[in-house]
């Protein structure tokens, strides 16, 4: 469904590829794991799916629409397809729940409507559904800036499944949360992956976390792919390659 074929990125003025001859498939029903340390490439990887990024070598394509090298509409299509959640939720904090919401209907409506900021029915009753969705439908008017950083993301899981998309990121989307709310963070987009049968992939550090859920790890190390595999294979040896340290005491990187 979702294929890099032979993905290089180089920054302007770097020495050393962010992202070093990267080849994989990706399908739905997988929720997927990025793991590395900082500056692995994880971010990059992310932002090569939704075309936030150009590869310098190399194709990404979404099913048949190609990524790489798409032009504005098809980039826009893309993007509709795919929901993305930040790690600082990137809301706006005077509006309210659903305000923010609705935002994620933007992707595929003309701009004059954008700008003028009118909504349809449906569309705001299919924000309000999702509100439900997340466990926020007593907080609908309620402006972001007065909700914790869990709910914060909520509405940030919300905005991305209004969009109805058939891929999810997230670019480290629980590294602001505490341990107890991002585990919740993440029961509640393994149960929306499950029920809309998407692909999600996620970026985390969390080594514990990407081994309870994830149904397949990726490991990234300066750029290059380390490990692709079952959760489970993810062990101490995999632990250190990755990060090039022993795993903490308590971490259970065994099976
Ligand atoms: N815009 C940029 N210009 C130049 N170099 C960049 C740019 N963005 C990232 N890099 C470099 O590319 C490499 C990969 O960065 P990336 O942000 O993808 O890593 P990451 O694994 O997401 O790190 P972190 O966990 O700290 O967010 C790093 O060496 C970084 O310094």
């Amino acid at each position: 469904m979702l294929t890099m074929e032979n993905v290089t990125v180089r920054y302007p003025g770097t020495k050393t590829a962010a992202l070093s001859d990267l080849s994989l498939t990706m399908n739905k029903g997988e929720f997927i794991c990025v793991l590395g340390k900082s500056g692995a490439g994880k971010s990059t990887f992310i932002r090569c799916i939704n075309g936030l990024q150009l590869p310098t070598e190399g194709t990404v394509a979404l099913g048949d629409r190609q990524v790489t090298g798409a032009r504005e509409e098809e980039l826009r299509k893309v993007r509709r397809e795919v929901g993305m959640i930040f790690q600082h939720f990137n809301l706006i904090p005077r509006l309210s729940v659903l305000q923010n919401v609705l935002t994620g209907t933007f992707g595929y409506r003309p701009s004059f409507k954008n700008l003028v900021g009118w909504f349809s029915e449906q569309e705001v009753s299919r924000a309000k559904q999702v509100i439900c969705e997340v466990g926020l439908e007593e907080m609908m008017n309620r402006r972001v800036e007065n909700l914790s950083g869990g709910q914060k993301q909520r509405v940030g899981i919300a905005r991305a499944l209004v969009q109805e998309p058939k891929v999810i990121l997230g670019d480290e989307p629980v590294a602001s949360l505490d341990p107890g709310t991002a585990d919740y963070v993440f029961t509640l987009l393994l149960d929306m992956h499950k029920r809309l049968d998407l692909l999600t992939i996620i970026n985390v550090h969390d080594v514990e976390l990407a081994k309870r859920y994830a149904t397949r790890i990726i490991a990234l190390r300066d750029g290059e792919l380390i490990f692709d595999g079952d959760p489970r294979d993810f062990t101490g040896r995999e632990f250190q390659e990755t990060y090039g340290s022993e795993p903490q005491q308590g971490l259970s990187t065994t099976t």
